[in-house]
């Protein structure tokens, strides 16, 4: 099991976000969060690699165990953020480091490779996503859907067991999301797992081995793809006929 969170419960200041939340994925899954609006999916895709650090509960990843109501070693936190890669809505790259700079830092620094190992890792990255021709670039030189393909070879340099998406397709026109589905199901048969937070249901419906259809801070319905044409609850019903 890649993932297992059990009990997990988290809060912002008092106010409670996410309640006793359990879900499992298996090497390979494409865990797909699905909710309305303030559900608490970005906040739970958070606390997988604890950006967000919940009162209890019990959280394993890519064998990274943490048992959320003791202290969090630092060591194992490092650990933990080699292990799951992170792509965000804002690509979050380093504006006055190129493309190459910005895929090449985090290896160097943190796996011990060296600048010629990392460039040569970062160039086959790079032309896997067939941005090979942008290394020397700026991000800002770049249009969104290539920020954002170089912000999914940035976490890849790190060779991630995890790969975690917050809304990866959002503001994207629909040629650049297809081509960012099409990464996502290449990277499928790599075996990574993912989890994917996203508004767009036809974005889901293409990757998910999983879903977690969410409310309130709460999983009101898990299960395989096959939960799109027979949604269980109807919450999750009435989510889907309103897209
Ligand atoms: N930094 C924060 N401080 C306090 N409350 C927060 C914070 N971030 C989110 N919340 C609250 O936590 C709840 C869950 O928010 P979250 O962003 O996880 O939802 P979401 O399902 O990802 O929503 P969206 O689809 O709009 O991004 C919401 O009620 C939100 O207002």
């Amino acid at each position: 099991m890649t993932i297992s969170v059990k009990n997990l419960n988290f809060f912002y200041g008092s106010s409670q976000a996410l309640f006793d939340i359990n879900l499992t994925a298996e090497d390979g899954d494409t865990v797909v969060l699905l909710g309305p609006s303030g559900a608490g999916k970005s906040t739970l895709i958070r606390t997988f690699n604890l950006l967000e650090v919940p009162k209890s509960g019990d959280l394993t990843v890519a064998d990274n165990h943490f048992d959320l109501s003791q202290n969090t070693d630092a060591k194992k936190m490092r650990q933990l953020r080699q292990d799951v890669g992170m792509v965000f809505q804002q690509y979050n790259l380093w504006p006055h480091f190129t493309v190459m700079e910005n895929l090449i830092e985090a290896p160097m620094k943190i796996l011990g490779l060296t600048e010629s190992e990392a460039q040569k890792e970062a160039m086959e990255l790079l032309t896997r996503l067939r941005l090979e021709e942008h290394a020397h670039r700026f991000p800002l030189q770049l249009s969104g859907g290539q920020q954002q393909r170089v912000a999914i070879a940035r976490a890849l340099m790190m060779k991630p067991k995890v790969l975690l998406f917050d809304e990866p397709t959002a503001a994207l026109d629909p040629e650049i999301t297809a081509q960012i589905v099409s990464i996502i199901q290449e990277l499928q048969e790599t075996g990574i797992t993912q989890v994917i937070v996203t508004h767009e249901v036809g974005v889901a419906r293409k990757v998910a081995t999983k879903v977690v259809y969410m409310e309130k801070g709460r999983i009101v319905e898990t299960g395989d793809a096959s939960c799109f044409e027979a949604p269980q609850t109807e919450q999750f019903r009435q989510y889907l006929s309103h897209d």
